[in-house]
């Protein structure tokens, strides 16, 4: 049996220590595992390593991901699915592994749906945008990025009694803003699931107390109401004697050595990936509920979208007084 890996959509930290753990776990399976570069790129292109356990030594904790990773355009059109269900099939290729968020689970359902191709995913996505699994790898590492960033920011905004407001990552989910909003001690967090209502973050932002002139306010990049630059400005045009300024933290997001819970998180994942195509499962994604490892079909883990916590909010606003 041989198993094709690949890593697709937005890098994430703990990328790699799944391509470890899938690659060792097939290894002890007697499988063997062909990486593809760039995602379903690789697959086009018949691009390809043979990862054996010596190629995966010093991965753990590491950031990125060694496979490359890309957003195929290619991958989008029909007739280049067929192309890739041909190319794994003349490869010998008898499961795919694909590591990555929503946008990958769609390929890879349809990759199955239209040429029967066995497919496994794995939720690799700094985003946590996926349901039926707690977390997705990476996600753990992002807020703690975002936390000492912010934890830094904080300091000039003691000092100079400033309003910050920080942009932080996800096109259409508040999960990064919400977690780490709560770990700052933000005074306002906006997301895209809820809709925004602009006078009670500026009423949040009064400053009910004499010491208390500076504040945080966490914005996912995808809020309705717009970025961080129009949060900006809406606060500027009630606060006309505060000062207000804008950070976007960006791809720093992204990057870096993967935590602790990321690495175990992957290594469980990548462990029960296999398990899964030893035991010719397919079409679902492997995820982690309750310290329980759980197959979650492709389709329901893309298309029902995880609630947002509102205790999250709730708490977040009862503790920044
Ligand atoms: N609707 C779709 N049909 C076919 N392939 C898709 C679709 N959506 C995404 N993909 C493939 O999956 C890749 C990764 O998806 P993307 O949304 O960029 O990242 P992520 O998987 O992290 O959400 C895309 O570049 C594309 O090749
Ligand atoms: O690096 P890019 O291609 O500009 O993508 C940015 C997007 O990727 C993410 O970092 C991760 O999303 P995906 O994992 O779904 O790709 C989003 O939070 C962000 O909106
Ligand atoms: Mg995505």
């Amino acid at each position: 049996m041989k198993i094709g890996l690949i890593t697709s959509g937005g890098d994430a930290p703990g990328m790699n220590a799944c391509v470890r753990a899938v690659v060792r776990s097939a290894a002890q399976n007697g499988l063997e595992v062909i990486g593809f570069i760039r995602g379903y790129e690789g697959i086009l292109d018949k691009d390809y390593t043979v990862l054996k356990n010596e190629n995966v030594a010093q991965i753990i904790q590491r950031g990125g991901t060694i496979l490359k990773t890309a957003r195929s355009k290619r991958f989008y059109e029909r007739e280049q699915r067929s192309l890739a269900a041909e190319n794994l099939r003349s490869l010998g290729v008898d499961s795919l592994i694909a590591i990555g968020g929503d946008g990958t689970f769609t390929g890879a359902d349809l990759l199955q749906k239209e040429h029967g191709f066995k497919v496994v995913g794995v939720p690799g996505t700094i985003d946590n945008d996926l349901f039926g699994t707690d977390y997705t790898i990476g996600y753990d590492t992002a807020i703690n990025t975002v936390v000492e960033a912010v934890d830094k920011i904080r300091d000039t905004a003691l000092s100079h009694d400033r309003i910050f407001v920080v942009e932080v990552m996800g096109r259409d989910a508040g999960f990064i803003a919400l977690r780490s909003g709560l770990a700052v001690g933000a005074e306002a967090i906006l997301v895209p699931e809820t809709k925004t209502d602009m006078g009670r973050v500026l009423k949040r932002l009064e400053g009910r107390r004499k010491s208390k002139q500076s504040a945080i306010v966490v914005v996912a990049e995808g809020d309705e109401f717009g970025g961080a630059e129009d949060v900006a400005k809406a606060i500027r045009e009630k606060y006309t004697d505060r000062e207000v300024k804008v950070t976007k933290l960006g791809h720093i997001q992204r990057g870096g050595n993967p935590s602790a819970m990321d690495r175990v998180l992957a290594g469980f994942l990548g462990v029960g990936a296999v398990e899964a195509v030893v035991k010719g499962v397919s079409g679902v994604m492997v995820g982690m509920q309750h310290k329980n490892i759980v197959h979650v079909p492709l389709k329901n883990a893309i298309k029902h979208h995880q609630d947002v916590d509102d205790n999250l909010l709730r708490i977040t606003e009862m503790l920044s007084v």
